[in-house]
């Protein structure tokens, strides 16, 4: 043997030894963390809550990997199923996710005082919502909360009307251009929501190609998609992973758009503000919570089952009809003594109005449009309540008055939005142990407690052929006796959606002008619609439908 080969001998050993070492401590030390981990009250509580078996470390994150966004909204949907139930328990890594479906349980979490904080998950809507209503919490979302809830009363939303109509008459101008052919009516009922919310909450319109508004406009549609991306990528939700990636520059430069012009819109508007105050006017906010919170009683008996509750606050009006944006009212607000509403505050609760109205409305649009082309009695049923309410003139705009008689539509937006919820799934984080109500179980605390309406909305015990289309379920007599948490698309409790008046209402103008003035045929069964497990519920294979001129 050559001193050379011994010497290379003599280091292979030594660095044999050194990996040896290494994987010796690695191993002990994963192999305690394992038994330290197993050894935790959370964890044991967990393990008698029927779930996939976790591996150690991991738990069952690998169930996830390689799934496509179809595959993967099969897999979140059948946890429960799987382990014949209303809950399941999933690890990922170490942290433990609870998912529940029935109604009963539901109740405990989102009806009480005490689970109002959002998990994790919704950490990566910081960038652009900041600490808006959505995400914050404690004193902050009460105190914000309380101070926005007014600006979204029945009076100020009735004088959006003319900016609904405006919008649904460009929106059949661009869906001509389809006739006759099979065509995604998604990027089109995206594209008028963003327009109305940018002059309701903002006040300013989305006009020519090269306007700010229209930059705008894009920009929250683009920074749609990179969420969504980043929720169903989840190797692109850390923010060490995904601050290296080309999505995260484009992030940047479509946050600059929003966020400069929010800000400037706010400057402009509160000139306006003090140009009004100068003049003596009325301030339409303060009227409205003085209303507000004169209906607060009424309101809680209300909600005990759901119906639109736009009718009981009807004589309630509060008068004067002036066309302001939710901005302006939160500069009234901001100005109201002891209120602390600064104008980054307002910026953020803006874009939180802009994100959370967007999306949802127009995934609920396109699941109704999708599904009257699917069910063609049901389109003729809500053609005839519209003949019985335009029979004066079929084209006229539509008014605040003529949506309370939509109650055949009301029903059709209402069944649709159970069978597909725009928002499928929440979740909460439980700071305290929570018994269940429904079975035998603890929810541990500080796990995050995942409800998913897409699976409650479609429990057994409690809707009669749950997966059968029928707006029949929502008759007052099919209502009456339903567990309140049975229905849930825009959440239920203190933190329930804030604009779920306004979208009905949106919804209604729209749907009811595309009805008017075109039938719709669907090229696909309701048994082909492929869904998407995202922050919000997508058909992946296109929202398809074929629209001509309706022959009354
Ligand atoms: C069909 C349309 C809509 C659906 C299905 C919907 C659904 C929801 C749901 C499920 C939540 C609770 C989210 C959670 O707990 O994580 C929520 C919250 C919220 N929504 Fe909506 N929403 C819709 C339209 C709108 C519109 C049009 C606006 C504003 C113009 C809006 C503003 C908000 C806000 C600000 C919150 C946060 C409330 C809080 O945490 O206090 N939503 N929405």
């Amino acid at each position: 043997m050559t001193v050379v080969s011994e010497a290379l001998d003599n280091t292979n050993f030594i660095f044999s030894n050194i990996y040896f070492t290494i994987l010796l401590g690695v191993t002990t030390l994963l192999t305690l963390y394992h038994f330290w981990f197993q050894s935790l009250r959370y964890v044991k509580l967990a393990k008698t809550i029927p779930g996939p078996r976790p591996l150690p470390i991991l738990g069952n994150v690998l169930e996830g990997v390689g799934l496509n966004p179809n595959a993967a909204m099969k897999k979140v949907l059948s946890v429960t199923n799987d382990y014949e139930g209303d809950v399941a328990r999933i690890f990922f890594g170490p942290f433990l996710y609870i998912v529940l479906r029935n109604p009963e349980d539901i109740e405990l979490i989102l009806g009480s005082q005490e689970h109002l904080e959002k998990s994790r998950e919704y950490k990566y809507f910081e960038p652009w919502l900041g600490d808006g209503l959505l995400i914050s919490k404690g004193d902050r979302w009460k105190h914000h909360r309380k101070m926005i809830a007014p600006t979204f009363h029945s009076s100020i939303l009735k004088s959006f009307f003319p900016v609904f109509n405006k919008n649904a008459k460009k929106l059949l101008a661009q869906l001509d251009k389809h006739k006759g052919q099979v065509f995604d009516c998604h990027d089109y009922m995206s594209g008028t929501t963003v327009d109305t919310l940018l002059e309701t909450a903002m006040g300013v319109e989305r006009t020519h190609k090269d306007s700010k508004g229209f930059e705008y406009a894009k920009a929250v549609m683009d920074m749609c998609n990179i969420l969504h991306l980043r929720h169903y990528k989840f190797w692109l939700r850390p923010d060490f992973i995904f601050k290296w990636t080309k999505l995260a520059k484009t992030q940047e430069k479509l946050l600059e758009i929003i966020h400069n012009l929010t800000r400037e819109v706010i400057k402009r508007k509160k000139i306006d503000y003090f140009s009004r105050v100068k003049k003596g006017e009325n301030s339409l906010y303060k009227e409205a919570v003085k209303v507000e919170e004169q209906s607060e009683n009424i309101k809680t008996e209300n909600y005990k089952y759901i119906h639109d509750d736009l009718e009981d606050i009807e004589d309630k009006d509060i008068g004067e009809k002036k066309r302001l944006a939710f901005l302006d009212f939160m500069i009234e607000a901001s100005q109201i003594p002891g209120n602390n509403l600064s104008d980054e505050d307002i910026k953020e609760e803006v874009d939180t109005i802009m994100f959370e109205g967007h999306d949802t409305t127009a995934a609920g649009s396109s699941f109704v449009l999708c599904l009257l082309g699917v069910h063609k009695n049901i389109q003729d049923a809500c053609v005839n309540e519209l003949k019985e309410i335009f029979h004066d003139d079929w084209s006229r705009p539509i008014t605040f008055t003529d949506t309370l008689q939509m109650k055949y539509l009301e029903r059709v937006i209402m069944e649709t939005l159970r069978m597909y919820p725009p928002v499928p799934i929440i979740s909460r984080k439980v700071r305290k142990d929570v018994k269940l109500a429904s079975a035998n179980y603890i929810i541990p605390a500080d796990s995050v407690v995942l409800i998913s309406q897409y699976l409650t909305h479609r429990h057994e015990q409690h809707w009669k052929n749950p997966h059968v289309f029928n707006p029949d379920n929502f008759l007052p007599e099919n209502c009456q006796n339903r567990h309140y948490y049975s229905y849930i698309p825009f959440s239920a409790g203190p933190r329930s959606c804030v604009g779920r008046k306004y979208a009905m209402l949106k919804l209604k103008v729209i749907l009811a002008s595309v009805l008017r003035k075109y039938q719709i045929t669907s090229p696909n069964k309701e048994s082909e619609f492929e869904l998407q497990a995202d922050i919000i519920l997508k058909r992946t294979d296109g929202f398809n439908i074929i629209i001509e001129d309706r022959v009354l």
